[in-house]
């Protein structure tokens, strides 16, 4: 299988680590500019159409909100799926109608991993039985909500106790919060819908993961899901499952790969 990443940060580097040769064959890794140190074995391009031209088998972003907008419609269009971590550049609905109508053309497929969040596929379930409403709580450590608007709510480096630095709709709060509301994203595109997602974060110094709390309510179903993820080494504010995530789908795509090539 040949991989296409965008980016190459915390999460590409992860799962790099973390890709054997028995899954993953080839590397093509697309940055913004060229890197001092790049990762062994992978082959580094600066532009979308060189990765376009290498023809990977499957491409992840794992870059952020503007690479999926600089990047997504060509991708899909030339007819290569597209694992986007950065759910929440979906929230933009513009951009995710022109995502799916590149999809369509190109013949390819957008997947939204569940990332640092899980229970998706309950909600995806119960969007079939009527409506659905998330109540969604984030938790992090003060340090996760640096350079964010949280900074307007309170003095992140002096708490002592849990500050809410936001509530509001999903949809804001994607906007708002590019490195830390991908989940409510993920949330909102399994089913409920955006306007059915309301969000409430919180800078706790006593934390030590990354919590997504969330109640669901529906006329079949209520539930409370609730995951402490363990922050990456390179970047606190994104859960290491979130690259098992990703490795999840690559497992997946290489695994039908597979079963065409032998139906084929
Ligand atoms: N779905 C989910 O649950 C989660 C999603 N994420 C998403 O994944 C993204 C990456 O996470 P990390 O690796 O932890 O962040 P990071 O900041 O360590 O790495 C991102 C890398 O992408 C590069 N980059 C930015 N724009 C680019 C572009 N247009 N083209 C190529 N490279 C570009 C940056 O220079 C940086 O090296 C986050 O920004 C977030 O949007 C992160 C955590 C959870
Ligand atoms: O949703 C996000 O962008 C990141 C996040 O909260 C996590 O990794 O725990």
């Amino acid at each position: 299988m040949r991989l296409g990443l965008i980016g190459y940060g915390n999460i590409a580097a992860s799962l790099l680590d973390l890709l054997g040769p028995d899954l993953v064959q080839e590397v093509v890794v697309l940055v913004r500019r060229p890197l001092d140190d790049p990762p062994e074995g992978c082959i580094v391009v600066t532009e979308a159409r060189a990765l376009i031209d290498a023809a990977p088998d499957l491409v992840v972003e794992c870059a952020g909100h503007g690479a999926v907008a600089a990047h997504g419609e060509t991708i899909l269009a030339a007819g290569i799926n597209l694992v986007v971590a950065s759910v929440g550049a979906l929230a933009d609905a513009r951009l995710y109608v022109r995502l799916q109508t590149a999809a369509q053309h190109g013949g390819a497929r957008l997947l939204i991993p569940s990332g640092a969040i899980g229970g998706l596929d309950l909600l995806e379930a119960l969007a079939l039985s009527g409506e659905v409403q998330i109540a969604y709580v984030g938790i992090k450590p003060p340090a996760a909500w640096r350079g964010t608007p949280a900074e307007d709510a309170g003095d992140l480096s002096a708490l002592t106790c849990p500050l809410t630095v936001y509530t509001g709709g999903a949809r804001e709060a994607a906007r708002l919060f590019p490195r830390n509301s991908n989940v409510v994203a993920a949330l909102a595109l399994a089913g409920p819908g955006f306007e059915a997602v309301s969000v409430r974060l919180i800078a706790d110094p006593a934390a030590v993961g990354n919590v997504h709390r969330y109640h669901v309510r529906s006329p079949d179903c209520r539930a409370t899901v609730e995951i402490e993820g363990q922050p990456s080494s390179g970047n606190g504010r994104t859960s290491r499952t979130t690259v098992y995530s990703l490795l999840r789908e690559i497992r997946r795509a290489a695994n039908s790969r597979h079963q065409h090539k032998h139906t084929a």
